[in-house]
């Protein structure tokens, strides 16, 4: 076989969107300048009474000695951790709270599991891991302490472990709202101990106070409830006299939740760490969702959220602050590390009673860290501008595909350039994620490819400045077919299997990582080769409908255009019809509805889960669903071996849509359902 012919085609884009390929744990760390207004209500009911030296009590109400407004600087770190990587993830609190030390800030908070890395999965299970962030964590107080940041209250997420039954069979409180087994009969694997998602506060070398996530999400992408047993605790510490009530990513998401045991008991401030993973527009939910909740707390709220890719997940940052009356304080921007910090002027008489012991379901716990206030002069917060919603999604899938490509060591990909627009698509990400250097595209002719199908590639890959090389397949396809007979679908799949060894090849060569160009459109009908362009280990826009595909090529384009850039994409890959080039003349509407139709009827029979009767009132063409159903489903095998890809919408392949393979439910109207069943 002759090696492809390797090297530099044309000039390099010089628009990388994200600037993410210069380097990829870049930060942005603008610092607030917007007025924090919380406070301004008529002081009430007095003074606070004294705390007793930093103990909770056990009495159901107090006051503490402070006159007037007390102020916090609070910083929000939005960062980006690895899965797994005790130390470094340690290392990233230390680095991250001398930073906001330095700007004044006096408590500073980190993400959902910031030490483990979320989600972890079943990493959870395994009690030398629960050791091992239980030790991580008392170790990183202690380093805080000795790199001079002891004064400062930090909030970190980590693993908790204690000692008991596992998750499924642990009893909650009375009156709780949890659900659970008693017993397990014939576990394998059974439970030792009890992991708890869970967030310390770090002060003077100890971790002084520590809360259970007592809301665990158990749908879409998350099983929470096969992993943490839930908290029945509220945590309250109190820094530098403003009294400061943790919580957990889902809590906020529940009313009547931690933020409505926090406004019964009375406290100035809700911390919420989250890990909370992007979906188109979920930054238009969470702003009114953690309104609703500093109402319902009567305190302001400060949200942090990580960022970074893991997975098929891509966590997008949006990190807030809301004032108790449901002001935007400060905002972070998406899909990058950033500290944001926000400057709090707090009324105590503003919450009318302090209380401590039983609420509701759960238990409030008070410790006192400092109550000595501080004084400063506040600064305004930073709102960070909305995104427009195909820059979102960009942004979601370079971060997405290149942590992915980071986080696992690869040095580059490499991937099948086609002139088609899929390939196009994937070759502009790949740049923007991880620069022109880095990435390999291979053109692979076949004898039914057209002519303009290598120009296009071509025309992509001078754009981009990639490194690119064609090997034309037709004497590979020759020498198979002259050893076995192949026709019909089996010889066209001959060809994108040729590639996809092809690929492998240079993948194991060279140690890039093969991309595989599928999009949600294909994924959904399983359109695509087996071991052949579905070959890959990261698919970068397996949940990007086609129709999309084409809006984002023509948004990416038009970005550079404003910019004064190269368009990194071929307007004939966008304009031409597509082409799977497989055999003579073939279109892929010759065997699929045109993907407008398609990727409406994906959208109510996948991401919506509506059944056929639905689908038909929704005003789709019976004989379109009937036949877009069947090819779903039957899909299931090959969407089950394809390789993960970004989640960009409310329901991606993957960990969000688990379907039996062996399956004999087909959708059918209720009066021919047995029929459509024999
Ligand atoms: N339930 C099940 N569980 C496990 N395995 C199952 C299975 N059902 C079939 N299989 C296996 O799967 C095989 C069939 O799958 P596969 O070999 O992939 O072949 P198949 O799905 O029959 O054909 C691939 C289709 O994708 C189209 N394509 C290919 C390449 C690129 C593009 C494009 O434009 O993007 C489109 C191509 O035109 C053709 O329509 C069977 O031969 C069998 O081995
Ligand atoms: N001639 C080719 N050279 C290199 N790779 C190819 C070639 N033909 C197909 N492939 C690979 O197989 C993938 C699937 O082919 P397909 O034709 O569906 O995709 P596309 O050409 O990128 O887009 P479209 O579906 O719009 O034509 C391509 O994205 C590419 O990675
Ligand atoms: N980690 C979590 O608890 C995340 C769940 C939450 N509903 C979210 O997506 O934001």
């Amino acid at each position: 076989m002759p090696g492809p012919r390797d090297g530099r085609a044309g000039r390099s884009s010089a628009a990388v969107v994200t600037e993410a390929a210069r380097a990829t744990r870049r930060r942005d760390r603008r610092v607030g300048n917007r007025t924090p207004v919380i406070a301004a209500r008529p002081v009430a009911g007095g003074q606070r009474g004294r705390a007793p030296g930093g103990r909770a009590r056990a009495t159901a109400t107090r006051l503490c000695g402070v006159n007037g407004p007390v102020q916090l600087r609070v910083a929000m770190a939005q960062v980006d951790t690895r899965v797994g990587d005790l130390a470094g993830n340690a290392a990233l609190v230390v680095e991250w709270t001398q930073e906001a030390a330095a700007d004044g800030a006096h408590l500073v908070v980190f993400p959902e599991m910031t030490l483990t890395g979320y989600p972890a999965e079943d990493l959870v299970l395994r009690e030398s891991f629960a050791r091992a962030s239980e030790q991580a964590l008392t170790d990183l107080a202690g380093t805080l302490e000795r790199e001079g940041l002891g004064g400062v209250a930090v909030v970190v997420g980590y693993l908790a472990h204690t000692e008991g039954p596992g998750p499924a069979a642990v009893d909650t409180p009375p009156g709780s709202d949890e659900s659970v087994d008693d017993e397990r009969p014939g576990d394998a694997n059974p439970r030792r101990g009890q992991p708890r998602n869970a967030a310390a506060v770090l002060h003077a070398g100890r971790v002084v106070g520590r809360y259970a996530k007592r809301h665990l999400p158990n749908y879409g992408v998350f099983d929470e409830a096969r992993y943490f047993v839930p908290g029945s605790e509220l945590q309250v510490v109190r820094v530098h006299g403003v009294d400061v009530a943790l919580t957990i990513c889902e809590d906020l998401w529940v009313e009547g939740g931690p933020c409505g045991v926090a406004g019964q008991a009375g406290v100035d401030l809700v911390v919420s760490p989250n890990a909370s993973p992007y979906e188109r527009a979920k930054d238009d939910l969470r702003l009114p969702l953690v309104r609703r909740r500093a109402a319902e707390a009567n305190a302001p709220i400060v949200y942090c959220n990580q960022v970074g890719g893991q997975d098929e997940l891509v966590f997008d940052g949006d990190s807030l602050a809301v004032s108790a009356d449901g002001e935007l304080l400060a905002r972070a921007p998406q899909f990058v590390e950033h500290l944001l910090c926000v400057d709090l002027t707090l009324d105590p008489a503003r919450v009318p009673q302090r209380r401590e012991g039983r609420i509701g379901p759960m238990t409030v716990t008070r410790t006192v860290l400092s109550e000595e206030p501080v004084a400063f002069q506040p600064r305004p917060g930073h709102v960070a501008d909305p995104l427009s919603d195909c820059e979102e999604v960009w942004r979601a899938l370079v971060l997405g595909l290149r942590d992915f490509i980071d986080k696992n060591g690869f040095p580059s990909v490499v991937f099948g350039l086609s002139g088609g627009i899929d390939s196009a698509l994937v070759a502009a990400l790949s740049v923007d994620a991880v620069g022109a250097d880095r990435v390999h595209a291979v053109a692979l002719p076949s004898r039914w490819s057209s002519d303009h199908s290598l120009a296009d590639a071509e025309d992509s890959a001078r754009r981009l400045g990639l490194h690119f090389s064609t090997v034309p397949i037709a004497p590979m396809v020759d020498a198979f077919e002259s050893q076995v007979e192949l026709s019909g679908t089996a010889a066209e799949n001959l060809q994108a299997r040729i590639r996809g060894t092809l690929l492998m090849g240079l993948s194991n060569q060279h140690g890039h990582l093969l991309l595989a160009t599928s999009n949600k459109s294909e994924v959904a009908v399983g359109y695509s080769t087996l071991y052949g362009d579905a070959a890959g280990g990261f698919a970068p826009i397996k949940d990007v409908p086609k129709t999309l595909v084409w809006e984002l090529s023509r948004w990416r384009n038009a970005y550079a255009r404003d910019r004064g850039e190269t368009e990194p994409i071929p307007q004939n890959s966008i304009d031409k019809p597509p082409s799977a080039e497989l055999a003579p003349g073939q279109k892929d509407s010759d065997s699929l509805p045109s993907y407008e139709e398609l990727d409406s009827v994906i959208a109510d029979y996948v991401d919506r889960d509506l059944g056929m009767a639905e689908l038909l009132e929704r005003g789709h063409d019976p004989e379109v669903v009937a036949r877009v159903l069947r090819l779903v489903d039957v899909a299931e095998f090959k969407r089950r071996q394809s390789a993960p890809g970004t989640k960009i919408s409310l329901k991606a392949f993957g960990r969000d849509r688990r379907l039996p393979i062996t399956n004999r439910w087909r959708e059918s109207l209720p009066s021919v359902r047995e029929g459509a069943q024999a």
